[in-house]
């Protein structure tokens, strides 16, 4: 039989995993435990065998055996799979733990080694630089949420935008980073206190402390750094009120908030404050907050988070359940849905605030109405859903739970479009935008025009 080379890249544990996982998983009934256990107890281990370099041929091996196993010795042979894997067995290790790879029709060997060099490589490869700072640093910016840092820091970097005030490039900049740094820090409190809810649920179980990557204080301890030069920054380089309100945001998520999570379906709401937050730190790097105009925009994040959260948490309710978070999907559906439905709502005379209160032109609440009313309709149909699912006073069905769940899901979708773009039109349709780029790029306007003459 001819030899193949398959080149894999530098294994570490979630590629092995993912691995064992996607090529076994068709044929195999996969126990939950028995994967999430010796995952975590053995990550230490597996990353420093990754970070050597070193393959693990059994992988290959065993899958070929297990695809070809009788179902009902599935679950034993799967085991012995996993384990494997799991150790990430090294090539040097003594013949008795080594196991027979004759069969195997292909040599692995780590990305980047040739077919001559391929054993040398292995033996020889030492941990680069490179790779062993991403090892380090990957779980530090997992810890500030970056999904979450990017979308925050944008609401505050367009709410600055849409001021009607001077706008300069250094103060954007100590901006921009102030508040991610801020961001970061609050999100790095919040995880470092709830790993043992975290790891309850799928969508937060593979965060850096819950797999012990890092520990809770080092999690408190990144987040006064970072959260004392976020707030230097927006002291000197911008102003003190944007950074007095950088700091309040991190003490409101990550205590107020955060304790609440545990508490009562309140928590929604003070969230909701803390993400209008960031948008009124970005008007009051340029413009005063007693602009009405501050409030609309900061308004328009506030109301958006309700159909967004109320839509996700929807259909992870049982999960946020059962890790003990007190959510409004789980405590009280019919709410959940009206609530969703009504901050949809309210973005249309949130959009025409901005035009009356003299931010953008009046062609913005025309062309906004199109995303909030597509927002607005798939609230209505989720609310609608659940008011049929609840209104009777028996148990709802499966297929009226399916339904709502669907509905939730296009909302949870459609309001992930929705910011962006009422952000983006709010910007466009900024008053005075155009004639600002007509005259950087030497054309007059007619306001121009009518003025001179
Ligand atoms: C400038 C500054 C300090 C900004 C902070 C902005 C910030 C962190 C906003 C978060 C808004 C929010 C309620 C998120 C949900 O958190 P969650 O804990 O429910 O999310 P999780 O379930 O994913 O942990």
């Amino acid at each position: 039989m001819s030899s193949r080379i398959v080149t894999l890249p530098r294994l570490n544990t979630v590629n092995n995993f993912n691995f064992f996982f996607k090529n076994t998983k068709k044929n195999l009934h996969i126990d939950q435990n028995f994967i999430a256990n010796p995952f975590l107890s053995l990550h230490r281990r597996n990353t420093i065998a990754a970070r050597k370099g070193r393959v693990i041929p059994t992988s290959i091996n065993s899958l070929h055996n297990v695809k070809n196993s009788q179902s009902s010795q599935h679950n034993s042979i799967l085991e012995d799979v996993a384990t494997k894997v799991l150790n990430c067995q090294e090539p040097e290790a003594p013949s008795s733990q080594k196991t027979n790879t004759n069969h195997i029709p292909f040599k692995v060997v780590p990305k980047g080694a040739t077919k001559s060099n391929a054993t040398a490589v292995s033996a020889n490869a030492l941990p680069s630089t490179k790779s062993e700072l991403k090892t380090l640093i990957n779980p530090y910016i997992k810890l500030t949420k970056p999904n979450l840092t990017v979308l925050v820091t944008l609401s505050s970097i367009c709410s600055y935008a849409i001021s009607p005030y001077s706008v300069s490039l250094i103060e954007l900049i100590y901006l921009t980073m102030g508040t991610a740094m801020c961001s970061g820090a609050a999100n790095a409190i919040n995880m470092g206190r709830e790993p043992e809810f975290d790891k309850k649920m799928p969508r937060t179980v593979g965060r850096p402390v819950v797999r012990g990557l890092i520990t809770p204080q080092q999690a408190y301890n990144f987040a006064a750094v970072t959260g004392s030069i976020g707030c230097t920054m927006l002291w000197f380089g911008v102003n003190p009120t944007v950074s007095i309100l950088g700091f309040t945001n991190i003490v409101l998520y990550a205590w107020l908030y955060t304790s609440l999570k545990r508490k009562s379906i309140i928590n929604t709401w003070v969230g909701a404050i803390v993400g209008a937050i960031p948008p009124l730190m970005g008007w009051a790097a340029s413009s005063p907050l007693s602009h009405p105009g501050a409030w609309c925009l900061a308004g328009l994040l506030y109301a958006w988070q309700f159909p967004h959260f109320n839509a996700l948490s929807h259909n992870i309710a049982e999960q946020y359940k059962s890790a003990g978070y007190v959510m409004t999907a789980a405590e009280n559906p019919k709410l959940n849905a009206r609530v969703a439905l009504r901050y949809s709502i309210l973005m249309f005379p949130l959009c025409i605030g901005l035009s009356y209160c003299g931010i953008t032109d009046w062609i913005f609440p025309i062309d906004s109405a199109i995303a909030n009313g597509w927002l607005t309709y798939l609230a209505f149909q989720f609310w609608r859903q659940q008011q049929k699912n609840y209104s009777s006073g028996s148990k709802p069905t499966a297929e009226g739970l399916a339904l709502a769940g669907v509905h939730a899901k296009k909302l949870f979708w459609c309001s992930v479009w929705h910011l962006p773009a009422v952000l983006i039109l709010a910007m466009l349709h900024k008053k005075g935008q155009w004639d600002r780029w007509f005259s950087y790029i030497g054309l007059k306007t007619s306001d121009e025009t009518t003025l001179r003459s």
